[in-house]
């Protein structure tokens, strides 16, 4: 299987197949979808905010490159980094969705674009991030390693979400063989269903 057959078959597979066959990477379900339930790929650029600092947000925005996820830390996790401004930024930079480790804010105006960007976090907030500008100062990390919901997440690392919450996978621990039998399992199961429903004697069909 190629690189890009098996980056198709991760964008295809469903989340939970993969939680049959991976232990690692599975964000805490604290982390959850607030703007629908849409599929979320792609690759990571994170934002270690220490501070509730907007300028900080501000300039990882203007590095977005298409089809990142931007991945943000909140210290303390009272603060909102993302909402209506920040979303409509993050669409127009073709960013692939957010991630957010704390509370996000305009609820109405990201549901609005749920379906381009999709945003993951803890919860709501009104409290948002200030205009403190301590980035330059490095109150903030921008593109280094950080851990959000239990997880730890590496720029360039390749982010999964959906209605089950958020799973984050090294790009290089791709293994053909695991996507293989997630991507099997996930044909099989239909039938399974459908003998279960059948009526085809439970003792011959679950694995004891
Ligand atoms: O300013 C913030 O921290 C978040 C916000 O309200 C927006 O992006 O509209
Ligand atoms: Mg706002």
């Amino acid at each position: 299987m190629s690189r890009v057959e098996m980056l198709e078959g991760l964008r295809k597979v469903e989340l939970p197949t993969l939680g049959h066959v991976l232990e690692e990477g599975f964000c805490h379900p604290q982390l959850r979808p607030m703007n629908g339930e849409n599929r979320l790929f792609g690759i990571a650029r994170t934002l270690d905010l220490r501070e509730p600092d907007a300028v900080a947000v501000n300039h990882a925005l203007l590095a977005l490159q298409p089809g990142e996820v931007m991945v943000i830390r909140v210290g303390g996790g009272l603060h909102a980094p993302v909402g209506a401004v920040t979303a409509a930024v993050a669409v127009a930079q073709g960013c692939a969705g957010i991630v957010v480790d704390g509370p996000v804010t305009d609820i109405a105006a990201l549901r609005e674009v749920g379906q381009r960007l999709p945003v993951f976090a803890t919860g709501l907030t009104a409290r948002t991030t200030k205009r403190l500008g301590t980035l330059p100062r490095g109150g903030c990390a921008h593109q280094g390693e950080i851990e959000i919901a239990g997880t730890t997440v590496h720029p360039g690392d390749l982010v999964l979400g959906d209605a089950h919450g958020v799973l984050v996978m090294s790009a290089e621990g791709l293994d053909a063989d695991i996507l293989d039998q997630a991507l099997a399992s996930d044909r099989d199961e239909p039938e399974l269903i459908a003998k279960i429903r059948r009526g085809v004697p439970l003792a011959d069909l679950l694995v004891v």
